[in-house]
């Protein structure tokens, strides 16, 4: 497989690394250095493109993409504000697109056990729910898009949280997000919930970027090819598995 790289810092090259391990070619690596290489003519000798960037250029890129008839996997956080404009530009142009705020096959795990025990705790209000996450201090997101996955999945299934903040809660309506920026760290993600009696606590934590990388190429080989709006469990068949 052909694939464009769109962004090329820390996860840009551990895709490369993981995609050349798996038989597949970079064609194209677009970065901030050389953003008039994005061009339709390049990107046309690509199958996918794999795009990494930064928030504020996310969206550009993935729709710049799907207006080049390109199929796009996008792991940039920090745009959900813009995500929903991203997959109606993907359907009406019968193109293919899948996002996610993490590749990695145990955080998609950890994601399906966090609604369970939502789920669980939505008829025991003796326990208080938060999260933490913590990452390197290149982040530029508050609170990372891992964490907001996990919130949502929280709030779509216990009543008593309305909205999650990034900060202490000041009310039991508020679902607490604390993020942390601790050199090295690639991605530590907490759900806690604590009752006056015990305390029940999920923890992922990523010990390298290998994961997030594999995820990616993985949803690349997935998508090209296809045409939709694609998710993780799509992927990696996690809903049939585990129908939370
Ligand atoms: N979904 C997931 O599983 C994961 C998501 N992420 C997310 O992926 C994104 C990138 O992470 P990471 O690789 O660690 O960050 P880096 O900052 O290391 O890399 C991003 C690269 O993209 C470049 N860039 C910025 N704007 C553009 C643009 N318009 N076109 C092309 N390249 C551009 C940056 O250049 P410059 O530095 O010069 O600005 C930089 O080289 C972040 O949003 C992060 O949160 C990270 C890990 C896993
Ligand atoms: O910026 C990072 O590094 C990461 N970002 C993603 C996020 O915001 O959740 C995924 C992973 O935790 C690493």
């Amino acid at each position: 497989m052909n694939i464009a790289l769109i962004g090329y810092g820390k996860m840009g090259h551990m895709i490369e690394e993981i995609a050349l391990q798996r038989g597949h070619q970079i064609v194209l690596k677009i970065n901030i250095e050389n953003l008039e290489d994005f061009t339709k003519e390049n990107l046309s000798k690509a199958d996918v493109a794999i795009e990494f960037t930064s928030p504020d250029s996310a969206f550009e890129n993935v729709k710049g993409c799907l207006d080049f008839g390109l199929p796009v996997v996008s792991g940039s956080t920090g745009w959900n504000a813009k995500l929903n404009e991203a997959k109606d530009l993907c359907l009406q142009q019968n193109g293919s697109f899948l996002h996610t705020s993490n590749f990695s096959v145990g955080v998609n795990i950890f994601f399906q056990v966090n609604k369970f025990l939502a789920k669980l705790m939505a008829s025991q209000p003796g326990y208080e729910v938060s999260l933490k996450e913590i990452h390197h201090t290149q982040k530029r997101d508050a609170p990372s898009g891992t964490a907001v996955t996990l919130a949502e999945g929280i709030l779509e299934n216990i009543g008593r949280k309305k909205i999650w903040v990034n900060h202490q809660a000041q009310s039991k309506d508020e679902l607490s997000i604390i993020s942390e920026r601790v050199d090295p760290v690639p991605g530590t993600h907490y759900v806690k919930y604590t009752s006056e009696v015990d305390d029940i606590e999920i923890i992922h934590t990523a010990h390298n970027r290998k994961g997030f990388a594999l995820g990616a190429v993985l949803a690349a080989e997935f998508v090209a090819g296809k045409k939709g709006v694609f998710t993780m469990d799509d992927v990696l068949n996690l809903t049939a598995q585990n129908p939370v």
